[in-house]
């Protein structure tokens, strides 16, 4: 296929999105089992247009004028593709299976293109009705932060310690030119090609032998900050497929026991073979089991339980733009209600003396702040430790420089720290 038919196949995908309500991975699933003809490299040049355009959606039709599917491809191949008007037009009118090529209308809306005077939910990419919450979190940086969410996102591996350093797996991956991340002493960045495609990294043999894992750089400082160590007790309690357990297990050395968790049977299943892959010998999994109680022997024995809550998810846009535009006011309700359960539900396992870890990758003070306030206000037991203090005891300073206003937690995001949006706090049991 040509590029030009890539976008042809692009504003397609989109408009399937758009008229049918429908997930951008099911979209694109679909295009591609009705058009066998398509090569996995044209599936994947594809969808990379598509998620730019989705990226960017509310910017990209201020400065088109249009809001259809064809100005947001149009719109993405000349702002964040850069290609210039002319190019396009030669592509379009060279393939039989191109888009039209841009009118006279298209081609003065690319020419004329500012976003001054653009509210800042249009010049940040996030939802207009996000904007207070946005503006408690960012102030008058919103826009600059939804900008920087709405960039593409790294692909960031974790080199799993049980199976070797990270200079091993930068050997075992220089084809891919796999460097160092800044701030993780576990991660590897892997640059992707200039349409924002990464290598395959599931059939790698660094992967197929554990030696590696795909998870964002700030996600493993999350799991550094929450300090497992060998020997301890941990308690996973919003395990899911298990990406922060296998990266506290990797800094526990299969000693003391990992018990992970998650009320959604099907989510833990994955961790199963991960964990083998990895190595981990220490972890037990407490799927849920109808009414019983399944961590029942562990109330008030956990050195450590980290809550990765379930939250909306704003602090990663960048690999999921769909999510942010199809986000609405109760899914935030509903999530509130959940974080505010878990804590509930997770707290009586920590011991004495004990650390409890909430995490959610989100960057609303609702989700993170608020949650901690409500939670101490009924569990006064439990205090902050100074998010500086934290970052010094997990052996990362420079994450201090994360710290939230209030001092409290950490706030992770593109623009701070490179990497995707976490908030992270810990607290001890008095
Ligand atoms: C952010 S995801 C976890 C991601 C995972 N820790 C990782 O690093 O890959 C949140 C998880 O919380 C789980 N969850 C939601 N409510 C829960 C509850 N009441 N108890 C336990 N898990 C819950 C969800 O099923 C979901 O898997």
């Amino acid at each position: 296929m040509t590029p030009a038919a890539h976008a042809a196949a692009a504003i397609e995908v989109l408009a399937d999105i758009e008229t049918r309500h429908r997930p951008v991975a099911s979209a694109l699933k679909d295009w591609g089992s009705a058009h066998r003809f398509a090569g996995s490299g044209d599936r994947a040049r594809i969808a990379s247009l598509v998620y730019d355009a989705l990226r960017r959606r509310s910017s990209l039709a201020w400065r088109m004028g249009a809001e259809t599917p064809r100005a947001l491809i149009l719109g993405a191949l000349a702002f964040v593709r850069q290609t210039p008007v002319d190019d396009l037009a030669a592509a379009f009118a060279a393939s039989p299976h191109a888009p039209e090529p841009p009118t006279d209308a298209e081609r003065a809306a690319i020419a004329a293109a500012t976003l001054d005077g653009a509210p800042a939910h249009v010049r940040g990419d996030y939802p207009e009705w996000l904007d207070a919450g946005f503006a408690r979190t960012f102030g008058d940086e919103r826009a600059e932060e939804g900008a920087a969410l709405a960039e593409r996102a790294p692909l960031d591996l974790r080199v799993n310690a049980i199976k070797g350093d990270r200079p091993k797996a930068e050997r075992a991956l220089a084809h891919w030119k796999a460097a160092p991340t800044p701030l993780s002493p576990f991660g590897l960045r892997v640059p992707l090609t200039d349409d924002g495609r990464g290598p395959p990294v599931q059939s790698e043999p660094a992967h197929l032998k554990g030696l590696v894992e795909v998870q964002d750089e700030g996600s493993q400082l999350a799991a550094l900050v929450a300090g497992a160590a060998p020997g301890m007790q941990v308690v996973d309690f919003c395990a899911g497929a298990g990406g922060k357990t296998l990266a506290l297990a990797a800094t526990m050395d299969n000693r003391g026991q990992i018990y992970a968790h998650d009320n959604d049977v099907r989510r833990l299943s994955p961790l199963h073979d991960r964990a083998e892959r990895a190595g981990v010998r220490n972890m037990q999994v407490r799927a849920p089991r109808g009414e019983a109680d399944v961590l029942a022997d562990l109330v008030g024995r956990a050195d450590l339980v980290l809550i990765d809550a379930p939250c909306t998810g704003a602090g990663t846009w960048r690999r999921n733009p769909d999510a942010k535009w199809r986000l609405k006011p109760a899914a935030l309700e509903a999530r509130i209600a959940e974080q505010d359960a878990v804590l509930a539900a997770a707290a009586p396992l920590v011991k004495p003396g004990g650390r409890l870890v909430y995490v959610t990758c989100s960057v609303l003070a609702e989700e993170n702040e608020d949650r901690l306030a409500a939670f101490r206000a009924q569990f006064p037991a439990f205090r902050p430790v100074p998010a500086v203090e934290a970052a010094v005891s997990a052996g990362l300073p420079a994450l201090g420089a994360f710290a939230t206003s209030g001092g409290d937690a950490l706030l992770l995001g593109p623009r701070r720290s490179g990497t995707d949006g976490f908030f992270v706090a810990v607290l001890t049991r008095g």
